[in-house]
């Protein structure tokens, strides 16, 4: 036997002629149904620029466009340790970061997995375990104590309004979170309230969102990074403008921040069009919306987001078997409970490397359906459509930053289990980037790449920045902040 090398993993060549007829026309109708053509990213990616435009007015829109009150682009000579914590929508992480001083970080850090109750359990519920998983990160990293309280960025990717950095107002709860007596309140000393109690040595310095972290992160060790952007559980992005460009700002700006001073903004784009004017939906997506604890809200957020694509896919085969095409006598009782696939089930499906899709029929036995290897070639290529839909949906935010900003060349700086691990995610973003602003170049000028540690370091760097200002007795928020 000749010995080649490793053997290259196999690659599926997905022949469908063994499909028939009635699962083939079910594939062409779901096709029909989540394609996005090039013209109609156009016109989404237009009027996206109207929503950001319309979020920066006075009047407001739909799109929050919330200054961040980052005021200082990173020197790269932000020096100290610094804790972080990233309340995500799956995960709690602290991180220590010590930075270099030298555009160089190192980071430690822990991940707590949110118990799922959490997400409709009470606020104390959730501030005391964030404070209880900081209690234990601290004790662990400095077993002897510390001289001093730590400084803590507080990334908190959820909406919340800022009148200066170190606070901030939850709008609403977003990703299936629904938790009473915290919309409307600033939930920084809510969870400084748990940490004094507990005797954690942390001041909460700063409050950042996930994307803002993201993009100062980004641009510490990437000139070229202007957008930083979150493909997760949910969907986000945040970008520099410049404070005389906001018009809901003015009036508001102490002496010290200059009309022409850079303002970081949180833009909270998973709101776009909840109005439902451009986004094509489908029964599925308004389903996902009605059956949510937010109906009305997060339009963008719900079609393309990593809380909902693996709850789409189950809808499309619950209403599949409903009509008789799959899953013939079999027991679907899993399937039909709500959320019961996360996004990384289409993502494995799209991964299976079999022709006869073992790796699908595997995963569906867990859930006590047995599969034909037609029904199975079906289940892929659903998960094939909504991904690229997914993927196409998801640069409409980044075309429209860029064109609203003028950006010919970008670095947009992406994180998130969506970016990172579902298949084909960036091929299908880039495409859908070209389709938007059909380029005749070789090498694409506006790229999405992989982001530095926004909700880590960006936090660090943030509440490095915020520290610095407060020392020289300057302004970090509107007047009297
Ligand atoms: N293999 C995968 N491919 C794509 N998405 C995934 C995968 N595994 C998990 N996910 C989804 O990613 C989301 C978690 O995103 P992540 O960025 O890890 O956390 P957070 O959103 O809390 O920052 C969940 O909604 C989950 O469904
Ligand atoms: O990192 P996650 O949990 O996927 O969050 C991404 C975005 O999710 C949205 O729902 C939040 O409103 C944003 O603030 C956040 O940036």
């Amino acid at each position: 036997m000749v010995h080649l090398g490793p053997k290259a993993p196999p690659s599926r060549k997905g022949s469908m002629a063994d499909v028939p007829r009635s699962l083939l026309d079910q594939i062409k109708q779901i096709e029909t149904l989540f394609t996005v053509k090039p013209e109609k990213l156009i016109s989404i990616s237009d009027h996206f620029v109207k929503e950001l435009d319309k979020g920066l007015s006075k009047q407001g829109g739909n799109i929050p466009m919330i200054p961040g009150w980052v005021l200082d682009y990173p020197t790269g000579e932000e020096k100290g340790d610094y804790l972080a914590i990233d309340l995500g929508g799956t995960n709690l992480r602290v991180v220590l970061v010590k930075l270099g001083g030298d555009r160089t970080f190192d980071t430690t850090q822990s991940k707590y997995s949110l118990p799922s109750s959490m997400r409709t359990g009470t606020a104390d519920e959730l501030f005391s375990f964030i404070a209880d998983c900081l209690d234990k990160f601290v004790k662990e990293e400095f077993p002897e104590g510390v001289s001093s309280p730590l400084p803590l960025g507080f990334t908190f990717s959820y909406p919340a309004s800022q009148d200066a950095i170190n606070m901030g107002v939850l709008q609403r709860w977003t990703k299936g979170f629904d938790i009473d007596g915290v919309e409307g309140h600033d939930v920084v000393p809510m969870l400084q309230k748990f940490i004094s109690q507990k005797n954690v040595p942390i001041n909460v310095v700063a409050l950042i969102n996930d994307t803002t972290g993201t993009l100062i992160a980004s641009m510490y060790t990437d000139s070229e990074a202007k957008l930083g952007l979150i493909f997760g559980t949910g969907v986000n992005g945040a970008y520099y403008d410049v404070v005389k460009d906001i018009p809901k700002l003015e009036g508001k700006l102490p002496a010290d921040v200059s009309p022409d001073s850079p303002m970081a903004v949180n833009c909270e784009y998973g709101a776009f069009d909840n109005e439902h004017l451009v986004l094509p939906r489908t029964k599925y997506d308004i389903q996902i919306d009605q059956e949510s604890p937010r109906p009305g809200q997060q339009s963008y957020e719900k079609m393309i987001a990593g809380y909902y694509l693996g709850e789409l896919l189950r809808l499309i085969l619950l209403d599949l078997a409903k009509d008789g095409f799959i899953f013939e006598n079999q027991n679907l009782s899993k399937l039909q409970k709500p959320y019961v696939m996360d996004t990384s089930y289409p993502a494995r499906i799209e991964e299976d490397p079999y022709e006869n899709l073992s790796d699908v029929e595997s995963l569906f036995l867990q859930l006590g359906i047995v599969t034909t290897e037609p029904e199975r070639k079906l289940i892929r290529a659903i998960c094939e459509i909504i991904g690229t839909r997914a993927a196409r949906l998801s640069i409409c935010g980044i075309a429209a930053i860029c064109k609203k900003r003028g950006y010919k060349t970008a670095h947009c700086a992406a994180d998130g289990s969506v970016y990172t691990k579902y298949p084909n995610f960036k091929q299908r973003a880039a495409q859908g980037l070209r389709d938007i602003f059909q380029w005749n170049t070789k090498e694409d000028p506006i790229v999405i790449v992989p982001a530095e540690d926004g909700s880590g370091a960006g936090a660090a760097i943030i509440a490095a920045l915020t520290e610095k200002r407060l020392a020289a007795g300057l302004s970090v928020g509107i007047k009297g902040n």
